[in-house]
């Protein structure tokens, strides 16, 4: 009665009501505060303190109402000892299940799936991609992030996620009044494999055919054969060409982990991570001389593994979210409130707030075991972060002191994908590819910016073998979240206890972006798919996502660390090695790995402060202000 009354305040948004009808007295007066403050739309106004205390509050009340299991846990009990090391399979992880976060459990969801009756085709995904997100002309993302960081993000989503497939094949067809505007007319893909899951939250799931834990399974593999695949069983090292770059078996298909919609910006991360686990190898024999095949392996996995999370964290995710209170934020997660030089003093002494998430003495699930989630997978739909075309430079003349290298030539991204992008990168070389990437501005998520090449995409099935059936991307991804029943955009609001929009007004102030919303659903708000809103959103000042994906970012970043084992209990010596820890704790940012394996690169071309910038952009500017003292300032 007490927790009625509360929620039926009539300052809370009508829509939200009877989500608050189920919260416990403490959290209905936190989300009290953070339900005032998005009413004013104030939290990234607040000074670095205030944005961050907003947060916290935000994402514990997130790991209360916004992650579900789906299917059971039937794994078992296990000597964590024993294994101590990274698995194939992901298996061994979770210290009392051995099955949670492998190789073909379930995605999880942060909220019920989709309760809107709209059909399967309303309105028509055709008419939704045409109208709305098409590339009319590239729109860039200015200097705040470059290709080289969109390649970044598809080598993170090879590692965590992707849906298994039916058999069973679906058409779609454009309707005929469209047909003149659709690259194809019609195109025949998989559906998404269902599978019954015996869990109230969701009759239904699917499931993850990659490891959902940070493991690096984008280098190693996802399940025994995957990681055979890419071994040399010598000195713990995995297999590399000559010049660099991924071997290749005798279809032209790379040597990897995951080799499923390859191109030449992802494989050579690919290789690149390669190279920094074959360095930690040597590194490992040299200090430990007796270590075997296999324990090198083992240790050089883990330390590579925690050098991706790490870049990601306080690297890539700063560059994406470019304000103080998330440069706060994201270092908070990693070394706690008291920084970095009190962590790499007295380790981890203080909790999760003070010392970071990372060394933690147990892992938190918030007692639902660890997956990543469907909606987690319709957040990072960003194929428009693709440019058209891969700008090359020139790098072998004269230029000195970060000068941008001059472009010699603008090859069609189509051209950089599969076996003809993969023979395109081993001519021009790994270094003229990553300068290139580097000076190029990746595309901006919004609407009307989609690659076209994509919606004539010849597509690979796990293997990375080409399928013959072409695909309209543009039009399949909004297919694929109604077909998974992920909440459209309002309901999704709702669910992560955001306001709703009543009009489009309400979403962007943009008049042509109103227009064409109407003419494609009307005045109903309700029937606005995810992909359309999340890309329409009016962005916070320095970041490259909208709001609305960021706080499923906020809830599922800290869990891929704080479920994980290796990252918490065993971020240790004793699992790492004393040398893989201080491998792992010096290394900060995609700018370390590349100048431990291109000596003089960064040096020469890079301007910016980080590798995931655009290289000949200023670097950020010396701030004496202490960061927490900080008032809300974007970074750009
Ligand atoms: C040349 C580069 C890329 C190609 C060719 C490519 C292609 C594809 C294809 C064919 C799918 C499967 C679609 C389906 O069956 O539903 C897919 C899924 C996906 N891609 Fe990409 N992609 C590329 C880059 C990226 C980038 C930069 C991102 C950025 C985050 C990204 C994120 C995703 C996500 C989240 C999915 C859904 C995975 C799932 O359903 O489990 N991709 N991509």
């Amino acid at each position: 009665m007490a927790f009625f009354s509360l929620s039926s305040f009539s300052f809370v948004h009508p829509q939200l009501r009877c989500i608050v009808a189920k919260m416990s007295l403490l959290d209905t007066l936190l989300f009290y505060v953070i339900h005032l403050v998005d009413k004013l739309g104030l939290w990234h106004r607040l000074p670095v303190l205030g944005g961050l205390v907003y947060l916290g509050i935000r994402r514990h009340l997130h790991q209360r109402y916004n992650l579900l299991h789906v299917g059971g846990t039937t794994g078992k009990k296990y000597d964590t000892n024993e294994v101590s090391y990274r698995t194939a399979d992901g298996k061994c992880n979770h210290p009392i299940d051995d099955s949670v976060g492998s190789y073909g459990t379930f995605f999880g969801r942060n909220m019920l799936p989709a309760t809107s009756a709209y059909e399967l085709l309303d309105p028509h995904p055709t008419f939704v991609a045409n109208k709305l997100l098409g590339r009319k002309k590239f729109i860039d993302s200015g200097k705040q992030f470059n290709v080289i960081a969109c390649s970044w993000i598809q080598f993170m989503i090879h590692d965590w996620i992707d849906h298994m497939e039916d058999t069973q094949q679906v058409e779609i067809k454009a309707p005929e009044e469209l047909e003149d505007g659709c690259p194809l007319k019609s195109f025949k893909f998989f559906e998404t494999k269902k599978v019954s899951t015996g869990s109230s939250c969701s009759e239904i799931g699917f499931v993850n055919t990659r490891t959902p834990w940070w493991d690096g399974s984008v280098i190693y593999g996802n399940n025994e054969d995957g990681m055979r695949r890419v071994r040399t069983f010598k000195d713990g090292k995995l297999k590399i060409a000559g010049d660099g770059l991924l071997e290749h078996d005798e279809k032209g298909i790379p040597i990897s982990g995951d080799v499923r919609n390859y191109w030449a910006g992802f494989s050579l991360l690919q290789a690149l991570f390669v190279k920094e686990h074959n360095a930690v190898c040597d590194m490992l024999k040299e200090y430990y001389p007796d270590l075997d095949d296999e324990k090198l392996y083992r240790y050089a996995r883990l330390v590579t593994s925690a050098v991706i999370a790490k870049i990601h964290t306080i690297d890539w995710t700063v560059e994406l979210l470019k304000t103080d209170t998330l440069l706060a934020g994201m270092r908070i997660s990693w070394y706690g409130f008291l920084g970095k030089k009190i962590k790499d003093l007295f380790g981890h002494f203080a909790g999760p707030l003070l010392s970071g998430l990372v060394g933690l003495r147990k892992p938190r699930d918030h007692g639902v075991p660890y997956s990543l989630t469907e909606e987690f997978v319709s957040v990072y739909r960003m194929h428009s972060l693709l440019p058209d075309k891969l700008v090359l430079r020139d790098i072998k003349g004269t230029t000195s002191g970060f000068e941008c290298a001059p472009v010699i030539q603008e090859v069609p991204m189509v051209e950089m994908v599969g076996k003809e992008g993969e023979k395109r990168l081993s001519r021009l070389g790994m270094e003229q590819v990553l300068v290139s990437m580097g000076h190029q501005a990746c595309g901006a998520l919004t609407l009307w910016n989609y690659p076209s090449w994509m919606r004539n995409l010849v597509t690979h099935d796990v293997n990375g073998e080409d399928r013959s059936d072409p695909v309209d991307m543009a039009v399949m991804e909004i297919y694929r979240d109604r077909e998974r029943g992920v909440a459209r955009y309002n309901e999704f609001r709702r669910n992560l206890m955001m306001i709703p929009i009543s009009k489009w007004e309400e979403l962007t102030d943009d008049e042509e972006v109103i227009q064409a919303l109407y003419e494609v659903y009307g005045n109903d708000v309700e029937k606005l798919d995810l992909q359309i809103g999340l890309h329409a959103e009016k962005k916070i000042k320095g970041f490259a996502i909208s709001e609305t994906a960021f706080f499923i970012f906020l809830l599922i970043a800290s869990r891929r660390l704080e479920a994980d084992r290796f990252f918490t209990t065993n971020f240790n010596s004793q699992t790492y090695t004393q040398k893989g820890l201080e491998w792992v704790n010096k290394t900060e940012t995609l700018k370390d790995v590349l100048d431990r394996h291109f000596h003089g690169l960064t040096k020469k071309w890079m301007r910016c402060s980080s590798a995931f910038s655009v290289w000949d952009s200023e670097p950020n500017k010396t701030n004496y202000m202490p960061l927490y003292l900080r008032p809300a300032a974007p970074r750009i």
